[in-house]
């Protein structure tokens, strides 16, 4: 799904107001009708006890208003805070007029702020995507206020004080929801790092935005969820045969760790390749004989670390780092594999060590060939570029890295994001913190390098938007059945399988 800015998204709202023939007030209605349907399903009239709504003087706050509206009208207790404003929306000054009589409301003051009693729930309505400076006054004593009390926030479409696709000043005073429910589309501050303690869960309400407008809208973000990648994996054909799903060339492991390595390669395998090889150090082969009888094992002639590079013209894409350490004979290895990937344009994944020796030894970058996948973890990513400033810098970083070589850049995290040689940036929505466990990545490098091996089905992007959606998936599935704390990288890769099943193309007739 797409990302808007805050200016598209309020061009998304005049578009729907157009489309629909409805006045801004009705989308008004809609979307609070969204939300109040969301909060009521979740929580009883005495499971919610009395709710504070605070409404700021923009339609954020019209949204507080109508919501407290139909929470009072549906029999929840409710009570209103209203922001001193000089001026409100006309939409918010309308639900203000429309506020039924005897729902108590007050203007806050910074010698008159509501008494919150532990659990209080509170609903943040005091600015949405029209936040245009960070808070001051009454409204940051307010949100202070809210952060001693030890309440049950909801926002209302994005935490208060919170820009919504643009950095802010350190010392922003903004609120900490637990729960945050938008309009239909995501906004780019959820997927941040440093905004997770501000937008607590954020959910989705659909409001029926103009379906043609947001087809057309022009992005540079996308969110990738189930819907983006459903049936983007080609079916296999009933007459197969093994050459049909690329034969990949895997080099990992060194003395110590080939644990790596055959991670990497049983996922390899689980992820629909064809034909697999894996080049490892003589101390590996009987390792690997033993835990992947699946992959053939071609041994290099130095016992603990790679020291010379194969042949590649059987090879339809190379993967290169984990475990694989970074000895000098190594780095010889990885430039070698640079040069000939690109005269014979094989596609390349390059993860783990393979990435620290392009950090110490940046000049390779001018090697990589077009469309080569590099699959950092934020340090990592920093050894290849430079520290970055905040969330926001570090996506420019990534951007700017893609572009200049032409590139797919993986920046593992929660909502791993994929960097593109044409510039957008897509956000997975897969993924669990059981994930956050030796060996993740291991696996993640095998599932590309499969992907990328069946370059006849898949394009480059779209064997990384599956790679990283399947894979985040089966995180998920394994800690569901395991347990966040207790699943591992290898309880992961047997639910490869499921997860390639959902994204599966149905069958055809
Ligand atoms: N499609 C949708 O998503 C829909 C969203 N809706 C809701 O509308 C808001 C956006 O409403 P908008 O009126 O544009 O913006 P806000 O409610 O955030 O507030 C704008 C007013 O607040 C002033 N402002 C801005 N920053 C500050 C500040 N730091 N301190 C004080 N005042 C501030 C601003 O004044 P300016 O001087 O900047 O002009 C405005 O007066 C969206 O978030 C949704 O909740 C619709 O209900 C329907 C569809
Ligand atoms: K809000």
């Amino acid at each position: 799904m797409k990302i808007l800015s805050a200016d598209q998204t309020h061009a998304a709202d005049q578009a729907t107001i157009k489309t629909d023939r409805i006045s801004s007030l009705d989308l008004m209605e809609r979307a609070a009708t969204a939300l109040a349907d969301w909060l009521m399903n979740r929580l009883s009239p005495s499971e919610a006890g009395e709710a504070h709504v605070l409404c700021g003087p923009g339609n954020n706050g019209g949204d507080g208003l109508v919501l407290a509206r139909l929470l009072h009208l549906a029999g929840y207790a409710v009570r209103v805070w209203l922001l001193p404003a000089d001026k409100r929306s006309a939409d918010c000054q309308a639900n203000l007029d429309r506020l039924p009589a005897n729902i108590p409301q007050a203007e806050v003051a910074e010698d008159a702020l509501p008494t919150l009693p532990d659990g209080t729930l509170v609903v943040d309505a005091l600015f949405g995507t029209g936040l245009s400076r960070p808070l001051e006054g009454v409204a940051a004593a307010l949100v202070r206020h809210l952060h001693k009390a030890k309440a049950r926030v909801l926002a209302v479409d994005i935490p208060s004080g919170l820009f919504t696709d643009a950095p802010q000043p350190a010392d922003s005073v903004i609120v900490r929801a637990y729960h945050t429910v938008s309009f239909e589309l995501p906004k780019l501050a959820f997927l941040l790092p440093h905004n997770a303690e501000y937008v607590g869960q954020w959910h989705l309400v659909p409001i029926g935005l103009d379906a043609k407008f947001l087809a057309k809208a022009k992005v540079e973000h996308y969110f990738v969820d189930a819907a983006f990648v459903a049936g983007k994996l080609p079916r296999r054909a009933m007459f197969s045969h093994k050459g049909m799903y690329g034969h990949a060339l895997l080099l990992a492991g060194s003395n110590g760790k080939m644990g790596a390595c055959v991670l990497a390669t049983r996922a390899c395998l689980r992820s629909g390749v064809g034909l697999l090889t894996v080049r490892t150090p003589g101390i590996g082969y009987d390792v690997l004989q033993t835990t992947a009888p699946e992959a053939m094992a071609l041994v290099d002639p130095n016992q603990d670390h790679l020291t010379e590079l194969p042949a590649l013209k059987s090879y339809d894409a190379v993967g290169m780092g984990p475990g694989m350490g970074q000895e000098d004979a190594t780095r010889v290895v990885l430039e070698q594999l640079l040069r000939e990937a690109g005269e014979q344009q094989l596609a390349l994944v390059l993860d783990a060590d393979a990435l620290n020796l392009l950090g110490t030894h940046r000049e390779l970058l001018d090697l990589l060939p077009p469309d080569t996948v590099l699959t950092p973890h934020p340090k990592e990513f920093e050894r290849l570029t430079e520290p970055a400033r905040d969330d926001y810098h570090r996506l420019e970083l990534l951007r700017n890295f893609c572009q200049k070589y032409r590139c797919y850049c993986v920046l593992k995290g929660a909502y791993t994001c994929l960097g593109t040689p044409d510039g957008p940036l897509y956000f997975n929505s897969t993924g669990s913190p059981g994930m956050a466990s030796g060996g993740s990545g291991d696996a993640l490098t095998g599932v590309l390098t499969a992907l990328r091996a069946q370059s006849k089905h898949l394009s480059p992007l779209d064997a990384c938007l599956l790679s990283i959606y399947a894979h985040g998936r089966a995180g998920t599935l394994a800690a569901e059945a395991l347990g966040e704390a207790s699943s591992l990288a290898h309880d992961l890769i047997e639910k490869l399988g499921l997860a390639f099943q959902e994204l599966t193309a149905p069958e055809e007739w």
